[in-house]
């Protein structure tokens, strides 16, 4: 996906990038349209999109006036459409209309949460768009569709996950044959030091309390589990082509050092900052270029110490879930996602338990073994139904939260 890691020549045009923007209205969304706001010159957001939320779209259209704005929810049109009449701004539903964005987007920031990402995020890599990618789950379900489709139309991401985003910025210029391994950082989340005897009675406020990030609600529970690490292996190993084996995690309390090249002479390198996801919004809309901006700097004396410890398999089980699926390869990422994202769903609703999320993902993966293939869209989508029904079965038959 990312086969050149020789920075790109400069773009020959001076005209603004024309930007898509899907998930506008989320964490990802919106701290995006602030990058956007700091550089008119360089930026233009053409087009928006969000799920079902059509006050805070139609606000968001209001004062950034893109050309369109869609919204998945074709049951949120008409209200879309009133709010923004008399604006100039174009209204559509619908998820094909949302994909439809891509074409004629220089950049499309693919900020949909899960897997309804994955349609859209395809399209941008099919329309040989640079895909800016903070929707993880694309990858993790669809990263074999997504790479060929880049490899088809010329199309690269750029991460925009934190840690994905270290890692390109420590791989660019390098050969892909001198990297020994990928070493991700995880902050470890709210219950990094919890003991395993309390984990039955963690409540979703608690775990959507994330120590260092402010995150959309299902990242926030995923980081608590620590399944998010185990996503962002997976999309690791689809980004810079590097297997399971060579990619490790390491659990940095302080989300300081946001992700680790270690190379074959012995040397490793390392992107730091303040967490802050404004900045890897900005690396993956201006990459190759660095543009001058006021985020917080890093207060080194104030900084340290850094912890580094190696993470607790029994408290956080999810991680070798995730390293399970990407080792069976296949359709196993795509039912470990679909199943995890019922899980997350049904633990937040208060239908079970945190402990009870890897059980349900664990019910969801056999849901691989029946698959027909993950070579297409429909064979994956086939994966997702039938590993959430499974996901669904399991939460009906455990005890009540
Ligand atoms: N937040 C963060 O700091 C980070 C997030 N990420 C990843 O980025 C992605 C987005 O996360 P985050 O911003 O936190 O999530 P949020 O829940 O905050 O936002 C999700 C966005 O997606 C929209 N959306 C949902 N379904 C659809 C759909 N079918 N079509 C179009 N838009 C849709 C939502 O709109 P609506 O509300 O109307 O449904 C909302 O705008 C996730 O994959 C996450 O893992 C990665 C690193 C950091
Ligand atoms: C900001 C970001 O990239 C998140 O994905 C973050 O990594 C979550 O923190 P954890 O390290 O706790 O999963
Ligand atoms: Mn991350």
């Amino acid at each position: 996906m990312l086969p050149d890691l020789r920075p790109p020549p400069p773009r020959p045009s001076s005209a603004p990038r024309e930007v898509a923007v899907l998930g506008s209205t989320g964490s990802i969304g919106r701290q995006t349209l602030e990058v956007a706001a700091l550089f008119p010159e360089r930026v233009r957001v053409r087009s928006l999109a969000a799920g079902a939320g059509w006050e805070a779209l139609a606000e968001q259209a209001r004062r950034v006036r893109p050309a369109r704005a869609v919204i998945a929810d074709e049951g949120a049109y008409v209200p879309l459409r009133d709010a923004l009449a008399g604006t100039g701004v174009e209204v559509a539903a619908g998820d094909d209309a949302v994909a439809a964005l891509a074409a004629d987007a220089e950049v499309v920031v693919a900020a949909v949460v899960g897997v309804a990402g994955l349609a859209s995020t395809l399209a941008a890599a099919r329309a040989g768009a640079r895909v800016a990618l903070a929707n993880k789950e694309s990858l993790v379900v669809g990263g074999a569709l997504v790479a060929a489709a880049c490899a088809e139309s010329g199309a690269v991401v750029v991460p925009v996950d934190s840690e994905h985003s270290a890692l390109f910025q420590c791989l660019v210029g390098e050969d892909p044959a001198s990297v020994e391994r990928l070493l991700l950082t995880a902050s470890g989340g709210p219950f990094r030091d919890r003991p395993a005897r309390t984990f039955d009675a963690i409540t979703p406020a608690e775990a959507l309390r994330h120590p260092n990030w402010s995150m959309g609600a299902k990242v926030t529970v995923d980081s608590a589990t620590m399944m998010n690490k185990g996503l962002e292996v997976i999309e690791a190993h689809w980004l810079f082509g590097v297997e399971p084996e060579r990619i490790g995690v390491v659990v940095h309390p302080q989300s300081v050092v946001h992700s680790v090249v270690e190379f074959v002479d012995g040397s490793s390198k390392a992107q730091l900052g303040v967490p802050d996801m404004k900045v890897p919004i900005q690396v993956a809309l201006s990459y190759p270029e660095r543009w001058p901006a006021p985020h917080e700097r890093l207060d080194w004396p104030a900084a340290g110490p850094l912890d580094f410890v190696a993470p607790d398999p029994e408290r956080f089980p999810c991680l070798t879930l995730a390293y399970d699926a990407l080792r069976a390869g296949g359709a196993a990422p795509a039912a470990l996602n679909a199943a995890n994202e019922v899980a997350v769903a049904r633990f937040l609703d208060g239908a079970v338990r945190f402990t009870d999320v890897p059980r349900l993902v664990e019910a969801g993966m056999r849901a691989a073994d029946a698959a027909g293939g993950a070579g297409t869209l429909g064979a994956l989508r086939a994966v997702d139904a039938e590993a959430r029904r499974l996901a669904a079965e399991a939460a009906r038959s455990l005890q009540p939260a």
